[in-house]
């Protein structure tokens, strides 16, 4: 039921954006409760578009309400930004998203607020313009982004924040890898479009294929035989920058869920360590390596202390996808801005550069270190690369382009949107040999 799916949804968002919960956690915690795979769409759909629009109409919902009911009354609350949402966003009919809306209120045993949604939604629909013209006054009503993260934007991208910020806001494309060691890109394509997959080859990118939107990958053909992954472009320019051959020894760092990973060992025959600090986690990179029947040693360790887990042999390649702000993927993680603490950034930088000291003596001379973050702040990106640089009088940046972005400092930057494809920075550091 229709109404229902809005109730669980309002309840759920609350949790998001109120109480902290994951969008993720919360989708598997409520959706078993729908029967109706539509409804578990609208769901999703619910969800996520909330998530990345709450700081645009929740401000909405304030200057609509003479007394907030965001700790009163959470799951109103949210319902209320639901009702914007469904109506801006979704582009759902008016009268339906309205009485939907409405009929939500019942459904979360709140009867005596249905006129009160009803009389918001209206005052809405009546005053619409003026009240879009206020929201769109500031970058962070505008772009519903936090208001930290707009001036960090304005200050590291001055030119490009505010296609930045719009770029986060727009539905990205479905982006695979093909498992090149099961398939060719070409025979997967068309495998897929004869099952109705408007599946193409990427321009450049040489394993990835572009779906024009998200789909339930593992109904798929060839999931299960692990003929792909699900990963986007920007994560599959790492395994060029590794210029792997056959042979190498290679660590990932920072390895799970895997997607890196498994990238290095479809391109060449390589004794590869996945490291990954949280075991859960690292369950996952176990389980990605059988689908995809590939082979690697896992180890779970933190890449800042090696003692402990390292064995005393070099190696030729490092990864290291450091855990960062993830401020380059907003557009596939929307709860993720309403997350974020200003303060988060300066622990990440830290913690970015623990990492990257504690594994450059792990380097053999002559090899190369990738650091690579989907961060889109220079904090986290450049000033990394750079400080190890000052500090290592053996270490060299690599010079390289990209068709897309641009260069930073040291390294090179993609920001969300250029060419389609996520924000990710990419560093790379060869020892002299
Ligand atoms: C950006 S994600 C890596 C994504 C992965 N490379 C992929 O392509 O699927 C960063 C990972 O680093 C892990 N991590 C964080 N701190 C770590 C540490 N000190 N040592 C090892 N792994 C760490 C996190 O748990 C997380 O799984």
């Amino acid at each position: 039921m229709k109404a229902d799916t809005r109730a669980l949804a309002a309840r759920g968002l609350a949790e998001i954006a109120l109480r902290g919960a994951s969008l993720r956690d919360v989708m598997e915690r409520h959706a078993p409760r729908l029967a109706d795979p539509r409804d578990r769409a609208l769901l999703m759909a619910l969800l996520s578009e909330g998530a990345r629009w709450w700081l645009r109409f929740d401000a909405a919902i304030d200057g609509l309400l003479e007394k907030s009911l965001r700790h009163k009354d959470p799951a109103i609350h949210a319902l209320l930004v639901l009702g914007l949402v469904q109506l801006e966003i979704l582009e759902l009919q008016d009268y339906a998203a309205v009485a939907a809306t409405v009929e939500a209120v019942r459904a979360l045993q709140r009867p005596q607020l249905a006129g009160l949604v009803n009389a918001v939604l209206r005052r809405w629909q009546r005053e619409r313009e003026t009240l879009i013209t206020q929201l769109d006054a500031k970058p962070q009503t505008r772009h519903a982004h936090p208001a930290w993260l707009a001036t960090a934007l304005q200050n590291d991208w001055p030119e490009q924040a505010d296609a930045v910020m719009a770029a986060d806001n727009r539905e990205p494309p479905l982006m695979l890898r093909v498992n090149r060691r099961r398939s060719e890109r070409e025979a997967l394509i068309v495998q897929l479009q004869a099952t109705g997959y408007a599946a193409t080859a990427h321009p450049w990118l040489r394993d990835a294929l572009v779906l024009p939107h998200s789909t339930d990958i593992t109904r798929m053909p060839g999931f299960e035989d692990g003929l792909f992954a699900v990963q986007d472009g920007a994560a599959q320019v790492a395994a060029d920058l590794a210029e792997l051959e056959d042979g190498l020894r290679v660590l990932d760092a920072c390895a799970a869920p895997g997607g890196k990973a498994c990238h290095l060992l479809e391109r060449a025959d390589i004794d590869l360590t996945a490291l990954e600090v949280d075991a859960p986690r690292a369950e996952r990179i176990r389980q990605n390596l059988m689908r995809l029947r590939l082979n690697a040693k896992l180890a779970i360790g933190d890449a800042g202390a090696p003692k402990n887990w390292w064995k005393g042999q070099p190696f030729d390649r490092i990864l290291i996808d450091a855990p960062c702000s993830a401020t380059g993927v907003l557009r596939r993680r929307p709860d993720v801005r309403l997350h974020r603490r200003e303060s988060d950034v300066a622990a990440m930088h830290a913690q970015q550069r623990r990492i990257l000291s504690a594994l450059w003596p792990l380097l053999a001379p002559g090899g190369r270190l990738v650091y690579i973050t989907c961060s889109v702040l220079r904090m986290e990106n450049e000033a990394i690369a750079g400080e190890l640089l000052a500090a290592q009088p053996d270490a060299r940046p690599v010079a390289f382009t990209l068709p897309v972005g641009r260069a930073a400092s040291v390294g090179w930057q993609i920001l969300p949107g250029d060419g389609d494809l996520d924000g990710m920075y990419y560093a790379v550091l060869q020892k002299q040999p």
